[in-house]
């Protein structure tokens, strides 16, 4: 697939990787859907975007929302007039041990509440936006593909039943849409970083970050655009469907 003049929408496309993936592309010509939960965020990446020459709009929208993410992504076949490609990206995390025993007191740590929450944005939203996606896709004959952000905590990350539990879901997903979809053009894939430097690892103590990175095979952690050129080489290359790529510095965990 060519990426000049494709339309793509990225989740969680406001800040973070969605942000670094949206600049990414717009370099190489993508017109951008934005979507995200935060407004004041999502203008800033669409006048990012804008900078490269491309058409960029926002679009206000909970993942978690059925009817929410019907109207948005028909509203984005709408307005661009074709869909080539999707990039679930839109996640959260709410760590916790399940369960903890001390001083012969066993304690529920992972709150059902938590549990859903990821499962509602990570697992939930990603199968809305990935069905709607197609939907869209298959309506305006537009070939492409979907990618779902998985993770290496797909593998099972301890304090993280909630996050391993749909990052093994979407890897999942990919695989099987990939089957699904073929018959009309449009493949998936899954990529599943490692640990990626964001804000939320800018904050963290430089002693920690040192013990982190020590982990790490390749002895640093992986830059946003690392995941946004992964994401650039899916949509580029028309034989890569249904598999995980890893981006992770040969970390497992
Ligand atoms: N940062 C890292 O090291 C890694 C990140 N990932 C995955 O990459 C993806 C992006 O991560 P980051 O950029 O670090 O996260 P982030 O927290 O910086 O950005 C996530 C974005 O998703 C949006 N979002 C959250 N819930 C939403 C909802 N219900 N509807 C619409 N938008 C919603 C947020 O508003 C935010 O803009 C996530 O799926 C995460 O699990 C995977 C492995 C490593
Ligand atoms: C456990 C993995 C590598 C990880 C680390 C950090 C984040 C984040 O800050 O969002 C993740 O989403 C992860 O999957």
């Amino acid at each position: 697939m060519i990426l000049q003049d494709s339309v793509i929408a990225i989740t969680g496309g406001g800040q973070g990787l969605g942000r670094a993936m949206a600049e990414f592309l717009a370099s190489k010509g993508a017109r951008l859907a934005l979507i995200d939960l935060m407004p004041e965020k999502l203008e800033e990446a669409v006048a990012a975007c804008k900078v490269a020459g491309v058409e960029a709009k926002a679009y206000v929208c909970n993942v978690t929302k059925e009817e929410d993410v019907e109207k948005t992504f028909a509203q984005i076949a709408e307005d661009f007039g074709q869909l080539n490609g999707l990039v679930n990206n839109a996640g959260i995390l709410r760590d916790g041990l399940m369960v903890k025993a001390k001083d012969g007191e066993i304690v529920k740590r992972m709150e059902l509440a938590s549990w859903q929450a990821v499962i509602d944005v990570n697992l939930t939203g990603v199968f809305l936006c990935g069905r709607e996606a197609a939907t869209q896709m298959i309506k305006t004959n537009s070939r492409g593909a979907i990618i779902n952000i998985s993770s290496i905590a797909r593998a099972g990350n301890m304090g993280q039943s909630n996050y391993s539990a749909a990052k093994a879901g979407v890897a999942a997903l990919a695989t099987v849409w990939a089957k699904e979809l073929a018959r009309y053009n449009i493949r998936s894939m899954a990529i599943a970083p490692g640990f990626i430097e964001t804000d939320m690892t800018a904050s963290m103590k430089q002693e920690a970050l040192e013990k982190l990175c020590a982990g790490i095979p390749a002895k640093r952690m992986g830059q946003p655009y690392e995941i946004a050129q992964t994401v650039a080489f899916i949509f580029e290359n028309d034989y890569v469907s249904g598999r995980v790529i890893e981006v992770d510095g040969a970390m497992r965990l």
